[in-house]
């Protein structure tokens, strides 16, 4: 039988906030065996830009991201918010080591080509370097993940966390039997925005689709499932969306093939 091996993504909302972080990070501690998180900060990183006065564009989920904005999402996501829950984790007594896709080659990117919009130095992911992860785990090390990326020609690319968690899962696949959770404010895909009670439990492709038709998927939410689907179709045993403060429940919403 394979090991088992937690991948968490934790966006934003949950990095932002002290409270919502710390219980997170006790959370997270407390799950047994290999685990590996993922963190975004879209939000720090645009409330970051406007202070510095540079504004912040997103379209469809990605952020635009020129010269200017790249200083501050480095800033941001491989700086702040990663040393942050690195030192949290340390104090829990957790042996996590903060990585970039740049550090030890672990996320090759390529710059995303222009079509109809130009998002700048923004990175797909080409490979993840699954047996260095693989390595750091078996050793006892708790990868934590910023959503950045590099070219391998110097260059570092911004890449959406929700997809470096994806991209991580799959590979990591290879090695292990991997849960992919994501969590966030809510207590998973809800059938109404407003009704925080109105949770469903189990999503296939085809109700997705509907789902989306009908409005009650949208935004953010469509990219994280379109990468919980291809994480599943890669090998990926279990995709969840939860709760960030009930990662330990089994609750929220279960992404079925
Ligand atoms: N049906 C839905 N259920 C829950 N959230 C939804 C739904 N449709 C859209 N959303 C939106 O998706 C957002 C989560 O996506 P995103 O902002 O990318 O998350 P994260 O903070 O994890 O990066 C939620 O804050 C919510 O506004
Ligand atoms: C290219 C791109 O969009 N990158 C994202 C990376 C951070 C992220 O995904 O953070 P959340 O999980 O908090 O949304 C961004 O800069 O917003």
């Amino acid at each position: 039988m394979r090991e088992k091996l937690t991948v968490i993504k934790v966006g934003g909302k949950i990095v932002e906030e002290e409270a919502t972080l710390h219980k997170l990070l006790d959370d997270f501690a407390a799950i047994e065996g290999y685990k590996v998180l993922v963190h975004g900060g879209g939000r720090s990183a645009t409330k970051l830009a406007t202070q510095l006065g540079i504004e912040s564009q997103m379209v469809n989920g990605r952020r635009i991201t020129d010269a200017e904005t790249l200083k501050v999402v480095t800033m941001v996501y491989g700086g702040l918010v990663n040393k942050n829950i690195v030192a949290g984790l340390q104090a829990r007594g957790v042996n996590a080591l903060g990585l970039t896709g740049a550090d030890m080659d672990v996320i090759r990117s390529v710059k995303r080509p222009v079509k109809d919009v130009d998002y700048g130095f923004v990175g797909d992911v080409k490979q993840v370097n699954a047996e260095f992860l693989g390595d750091l785990i078996h050793k006892g090390v708790v990868p934590v993940m910023a959503p950045l990326t590099h070219d391998g020609a110097g260059n570092l690319l911004n890449t959406n966390a929700d997809t470096i968690a994806g991209e991580t899962a799959k590979a990591l696949a290879a090695l292990f039997d991997v849960t992919l959770v994501f969590c966030f404010e809510k207590k998973g895909v809800l059938r109404d925005e407003n009704d925080d009670d109105s949770v469903i439990p189990q999503i296939t492709p085809a109700q997705f689709k509907q789902y989306v038709a009908d409005g009650v998927i949208q935004g953010g939410m469509i990219p994280k499932l379109e990468n919980s689907f291809e994480a599943l179709n890669a090998g990926v045993t279990e995709v969840v969306i939860t709760l960030a403060s009930a990662i330990n429940e089994n609750n929220g919403t279960c992404i079925k093939k």
